[in-house]
């Protein structure tokens, strides 16, 4: 696997898209350099009069619903609506989905509205798809990563059915559509002690996505890129102020010699 996904990454670089991102206040400015470090081209914009026009001059959009609010929710809708209609993947991070009701209302809303991909805690995953509030906040809940692997029958079904693939991650990633599961066990504790970093994973995924034919294909290059230069990042760091500047480096640097070398990548089906 760590040719096709070096290829992924080179197709990214190569093409460089433009990716719009409705993203949380906290994450902003972290998941514009991440993109531009992994060699795409991030624009933030949620005004409702301008989305039809950002997204037609980007190749894919993420919607991320870190710090939703009304206005926000309506430049959304009409975000994916111009998506859909331009025929360019959207991506969801359901984040805190099940913190709160409102949250998990407008997570719900957007479930239907055929997200490319979807990128989560173990928490988060399953709440929105269960519609079952578990875990607190906006951080992962660990423990439900044991539990995952017995709920993978049903991960897999709901990717079948809502045509999706389900980035479920963690201290382990697992990547899942409606044939294909990988299970990457790249990326380092300290990671969890930056926040943004599974927003981070949901941005470049947005730009993997705009890069690649085969979306599971890019969701699983984007995560085990992620992992791989978060592991090398966390090494080197003293904590996690300097994980998060050298993340932006190791994803900078990124080349295939690293990716053979250091992807922990398994396909379980
Ligand atoms: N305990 C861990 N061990 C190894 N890697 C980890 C661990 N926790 C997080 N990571 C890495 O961080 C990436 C994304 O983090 P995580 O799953 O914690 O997202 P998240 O909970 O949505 O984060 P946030 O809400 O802060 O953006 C994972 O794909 C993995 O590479
Ligand atoms: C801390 C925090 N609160 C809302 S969004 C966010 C960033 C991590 O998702
Ligand atoms: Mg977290």
């Amino acid at each position: 696997m760590h040719s096709e996904i070096f290829a992924t990454l080179a197709a990214l670089r190569q093409k460089q898209p433009v990716i719009h991102n409705i993203t949380n206040q906290v994450v902003t400015n972290s998941t514009a350099n991440a993109l531009l470090a992994i060699g795409a081209s991030p624009v933030m914009a949620h005004a409702p009069e301008e989305m039809a026009d950002m997204v037609s001059i980007a190749s894919a959009l993420v919607i991320n619903t870190g710090t939703p609010c009304e206005t926000q929710r309506t430049s959304i809708r009409k975000a994916i609506k111009a998506a859909r209609e331009q025929g360019k993947p959207w991506i969801l991070d359901p984040v805190g989905a099940g913190a709160t009701p409102y949250r998990l209302q407008l997570n719900s809303e957007l479930l239907e509205l055929q997200p490319a991909a979807i990128r989560g805690n173990a928490s988060e995953i399953l709440t929105l798809l269960t519609g079952e509030p578990t875990g607190r906040g906006v951080d992962t809940d660990s423990s439900s990563d044991d539990a995952l692997n017995e709920t993978l029958n049903y991960l897999q079904e709901r990717a079948s059915q809502l045509n999706t693939v389900l980035a479920v991650t963690g201290a382990t990633d697992y990547i899942i559509d409606g044939q294909r599961v990988a299970k990457i066990t790249n990326g380092h504790p300290m990671m969890a002690k930056v926040t943004g970093t599974g927003c981070t994973a949901t941005a470049i995924t947005g730009a993997f996505m705009a890069s690649s034919e085969d979306p599971w294909l890019a969701v699983t290059a984007s995560i085990a890129c992620l992992g791989i230069a978060g592991e090398k990042a966390a090494f080197i760091a003293k904590g996690p102020g300097s994980l998060q500047m050298h993340l932006l480096d190791e994803l900078y640097q990124l080349d295939a010699e690293t990716i053979q070398a250091r992807l922990s990548l398994e396909i379980l089906c």
